[in-house]
This record gives structure tokens, C-alpha cells and sequence, in this order.
């Protein structure tokens, strides 16, 4: 786990210049807002299901995290939500799967659109999958997060009120959906 955190660690500092660049801003941008502080990871076991369809591994949710890197073993099941259908992302042996969270929607003011998945039950198994968010409320920052200056203008106001990691956890709740709606300016 602490070598394969490091890894992340490294990894997600890269992507987090990619998207910084990607929206036009210096590579550092998003890494001096704090996103790379803090890294949770999560090890998640799906135990094989004799009735798959009376339930879900993992019910639909979007991360509470700016992004999330996630490694899935062969089993399969991982699914998200793109125009309203529920799409299959395979697994592919040597691929980590990396999901735009709810705070990364925030901060890039809808530029980037957290993703919904789910996880569906599986008659084998057990599936196994470790997921690494940055950042998490377990080791927030106090600072305030609100859209990036840099990206708004006349034609592309706030659509965020300010919020801190934690504030932004309580107000999500436990039932998965995203809490971004509070905040819709
Ligand atoms: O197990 C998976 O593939 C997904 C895990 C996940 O979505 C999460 O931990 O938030
Ligand atoms: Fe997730």
C-alpha cells in the first residue's frame, strides 16, 4: 500500500498538470491549490453474488474528491452513467481507470464533469479494486474552494458558491448523489 500510494502520488501530480494545461492554465495551477495533499485509498471486495440482479457491488455515486484513480482487477462490473445509459468499463490488464470528481466540477466551474458509476454484482468472484482519491475529508485542508478566477469571465460567471472539503462532505450526505446542487449559485 505505501509503495503503490507513492506511485499514485506521482501519477496523479502528473494528471493534475495535464488538466491544468488542459484548461489553459500554468501546469502548477491546480497542484498549488492543495488538490495533491492528501491521497485516501480505499480497498474495496465484492464477495461473488448467487442473485446479481436483486442488487449492486457499489451503488451510483460521483467521488467527493477531485479525482479519482482507480485500479480494478479481471472481474469486470465497473459502469458510468454517460447520457443516461449505464455503460460497461472493462477492465484492461495494466490500466488504471481515472474519474473526474465533484470537486474538480467545482473548481473548473462545470469545465470538467464529475462522473456517476456504480458497480454491478457479479456471480464470480470475489472482484477486487483499490481506489485512490485526491483529496479526501478524512485529511482535508481548511482551505476555501470556489471556481477558478482564471476561468470565468462576462460569458462564464460563478455557478459555485465557496466551499471547504469538509463543508462540501457534510452537505453531500451519505446517499452518494453529488451535493454540488447546494452550492449552485
Ligand atoms: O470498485 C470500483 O471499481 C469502484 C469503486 C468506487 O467507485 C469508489 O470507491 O468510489
Ligand atoms: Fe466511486
Amino acid at each position: 500500500m505505501i509503495e503503490y500510494s507513492k506511485e499514485v502520488m506521482k501519477l496523479g501530480k502528473l494528471v493534475f498538470e495535464l488538466l491544468s494545461e488542459a484548461l489553459g492554465l500554468n501546469s502548477n495551477h491546480l497542484k498549488d491549490m492543495d488538490c495533491t495533499n492528501s491521497l485516501l485509498l480505499l480497498g474495496h471486495y465484492y464477495p461473488p453474488c448467487p442473485q446479481p440482479d436483486l442488487t449492486l457491488g457499489l451503488s451510483k455515486h460521483s467521488d467527493n474528491a477531485f479525482l479519482a484513480l482507480l485500479l480494478q482487477d479481471h472481474i469486470g462490473g465497473l459502469q458510468v452513467l454517460h447520457d443516461n445509459y449505464w455503460v460497461d468499463v472493462p477492465p484492461v490488464p495494466g490500466a488504471l481507470v481515472i474519474n473526474v470528481g465533484d470537486l474538480l466540477q467545482l473548481i473548473t466551474n462545470d469545465k470538467f464533469i464529475s462522473v456517476e458509476h456504480r458497480v454491478l454484482a457479479n456471480r464470480t468472484g470475489p472482484r477486487i479494486s483499490v481506489a485512490c482519491f485526491f483529496s479526501s475529508y478524512l485529511m482535508s485542508n481548511p482551505r476555501v474552494y470556489g471556481p477558478i478566477k482564471e476561468l470565468l469571465s462576462e460569458k462564464n460567471p460563478p455557478k459555485y458558491s465557496d466551499t471547504t472539503i469538509k463543508e462540501y462532505a457534510i452537505s453531500k450526505g451519505s446517499d452518494g448523489n453529488s451535493g454540488l446542487h447546494h452550492l449552485k449559485i
